[in-house]
């Protein structure tokens, strides 16, 4: 993949469908703001029953009456979800395995981006452990609920920042080495290889997995940027996305018919993209999976 990015890479990619999603209910993690409310807001307006994963109940609040009120859907729901520590995860899961009948569209959207070096509640560095083992283990708690209510779909949030950093299998945590934009790739790049080995391992199951670049979009998501890179983006903020053009990538993997024939794909601007040759390595995805079961102390084949 080059770093050249086209306008039509940077504005393009809208899309337009009047499909519905009557009866389908959607989890998108973090659903309060940026991409996620916004991918939330369309997927209800077609009718969907949405469970918002988020950290923060009072700001869920907030994006919740805002986006009953523009799609007249009021079967919206909030549920708490920190993917900073696994046990928040697993309750959110169990809530979600005892009450829900079916999960037919899984988007897992939360992120953080080049935060100071911290760790999650089980010692994984932050960005690793929230924006991939997070999801990872998320993903495996609802796997047998999205194979049962299949055809479904995972939906993975990546990024073009996914050739900003390699997987370090001998330091994932970056406790030797901290550098917060090669570890917010590395976990970026995790979300592919992720996405790649799921579609594997859920062949002919009726689920079906695709990572997604949404563009660069105006959302908080930069709050935790360098100097560097805030000058980049002045920069290159008019040819930006706005949150609601960040989403309709997210929007088509979710609901674009044709998409049932495709699984573990790269997508930006509503349609296939190419990744880095790195995130196309089925070895390291492999080696990448076993070593997320291990951290989390998870069998998962
Ligand atoms: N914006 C961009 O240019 C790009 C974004 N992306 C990806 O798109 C996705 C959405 O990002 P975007 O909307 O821009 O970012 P925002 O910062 O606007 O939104 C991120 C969401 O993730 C939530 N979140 C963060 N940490 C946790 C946690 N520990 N547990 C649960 N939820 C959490 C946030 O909650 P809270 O509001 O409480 O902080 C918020 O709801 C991310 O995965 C990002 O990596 C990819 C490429 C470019
Ligand atoms: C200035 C500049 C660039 C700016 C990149 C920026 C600002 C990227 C931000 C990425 C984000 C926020 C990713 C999140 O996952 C490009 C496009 C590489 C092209 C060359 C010139």
């Amino acid at each position: 993949m080059s770093n050249i990015y086209t306008l039509r890479e940077m504005f393009g990619g809208q899309w337009s469908s009047s499909a519905r999603l009557d009866g389908k209910t959607v989890i998108i993690t973090g659903a309060n703001t940026g991409i996620g409310k916004e991918t939330a807001r369309d997927l209800a307006g077609r009718g969907a029953r949405i469970i918002m994963a988020c950290r923060d109940l009072d700001k869920a609040e907030g994006a919740q009456k805002e986006i009953m009120d523009d799609s007249g859907n009021q079967n919206i729901v909030i549920r708490k979800l920190d993917l900073s520590d696994t046990k928040s995860i697993r309750e959110f899961a169990e809530a979600i395995n005892k009450e829900e009948r079916a999960i037919h569209v899984l988007i897992n959207n939360a992120g953080i981006m080049m935060c100071p070096y911290s760790k999650t509640a089980d010692g994984f560095e932050m960005q690793f452990g929230v924006n991939h083992l997070g999801h990872f283990l998320l993903t495996f708690l609802l796997i047998d609920l999205l194979k049962r209510s299949a055809p479904s779909r995972i939906i993975i949030l990546s990024s073009m920042a996914h050739g900003w950093g390699t997987i370090a299998l001998d330091d994932i945590n970056s406790e030797r080495n901290y550098h917060s934009r090669r570890a917010y790739g590395q976990s970026k790049l995790a979300n592919i290889l992720f996405t790649r080995s799921l579609a594997k391992k859920l062949k002919d199951t009726g689920v079906t997995a695709y990572a997604v670049h949404p563009g660069i979009v105006r959302t908080k998501l930069k709050r935790h940027m360098n100097l560097g890179l805030l000058i980049m983006w002045k920069i290159v903020r008019p040819f930006t996305k706005t949150p609601v053009q960040g989403a309709q990538t997210t929007i088509f993997c979710a609901v674009e018919p044709e998409l049932d024939k495709e699984s573990g794909g790269y997508y930006s601007n509503c349609r296939p993209s190419r990744c880095t040759r790195a995130a196309r390595d089925d070895e390291m995805a492999e080696k990448l999976w076993e070593l997320s079961c291990k951290m989390l102390g998870i069998v998962w084949n």
